[in-house]
């Protein structure tokens, strides 16, 4: 039986560079896509069978190349059974000091890309009746915090869209598995933009103290090997999709009083 074949979008650093390497690991062939050759190439000769890996970069925001990227990556393998969507980009700002243009670059990269590389391989997994999209959204996703108003909404965005693609497709076969991390040791805080678009370059203390992205990637490959349609990654902080679901007038009120930044 041939290998199963993930295409990973965002794998040049943090969360994709470590489920790469755990799938790449697990036997499956990996296709690294993010903006940074030189990275990809990196991740690529630290995975378990860099013969079974390629590399595909690609901008999220060049929409137009999808199409091409989809027969390329169709090219390496003959196939593609899981599309982890994980390429992303972070926001800390208050609402009142953000640009209208930061807030679209956020839903633009994390939306708008994802949407178009979904609409460019679905026509793949229709005709095979068979596939998975795997979405690392975050748990505001599911909740807005100060300080990310556009970064959730945009999460939110892709809930809506991908349990539709799932409730639309069930019955071709095509599973989606949503991905809603907490806090992660990465560098997503520090890549941010702010309320004008520049980059914080900072460390978040969340981060700095939270999961490893290898512990994340672990759980990442649970969630989409059983197909689950959505899991809770991190610490203490994934209850609080539970504390909103059954106490949301406290929860409104324990976020006014949030201090994430
Ligand atoms: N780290 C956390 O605490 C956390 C929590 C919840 C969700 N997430 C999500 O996890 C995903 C991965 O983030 P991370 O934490 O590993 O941070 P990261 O900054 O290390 O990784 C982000 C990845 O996305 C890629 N990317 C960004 N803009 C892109 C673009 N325009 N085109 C193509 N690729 C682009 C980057 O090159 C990088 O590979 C993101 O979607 C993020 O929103 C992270």
């Amino acid at each position: 039986m041939s290998k199963s074949v993930i295409w990973i979008t965002g794998a040049s650093s943090g969360i994709g560079e470590a489920a790469a390497k755990k799938f790449s690991k697990e036997g499956y062939r990996v296709i690294l896509s993010a903006r940074k050759e030189n990275e990809l190439s990196r991740v690529q000769g630290e995975c378990a069978s860099p013969e079974d890996c390629r590399i595909l970069p690609l901008d999220l925001v060049a929409i137009d190349t999808f199409e091409e990227k989809v027969k390329t990556a169709l090219g390496f393998f003959g196939q593609v059974d899981v599309m982890l969507h994980n390429g992303g980009i972070s926001q800390r700002s208050l609402i009142k000091e953000t640009s209208l243009e930061v807030d679209r670059k956020l839903m633009e990269v994390n939306f708008f890309g994802t949407v178009a590389l979904t609409k460019a391989l679905l026509p793949h997994f229709l005709k095979k009746k068979s596939g998975q999209f795997a979405v690392v959204t975050s748990l505001v996703g599911k909740f807005g915090t100060p300080f990310r108003s556009s970064y959730s909404a945009s999460k939110h965005a892709l809930h809506g869209f991908f349990e539709t693609l799932r409730a639309e497709h069930f019955k071709e076969n095509i599973a989606v598995t949503m991905i809603c991390p907490g806090f992660i040791r990465t560098q997503v805080s520090v890549n941010a933009l702010t309320g004008d678009g520049s980059v914080l370059g900072e460390m978040d203390q969340a981060q700095a103290h939270g999961m490893s992205p290898e512990r994340c990637a672990e759980d990442i490959y649970d969630a989409i090997t059983r197909k689950k349609l959505e899991v809770y990654i991190g610490g203490k902080e994934k209850y609080y999709v539970l504390v909103k679901r059954l106490f949301p007038d406290l929860f409104a009120k324990l976020l006014t009083k949030a201090k994430v930044r």
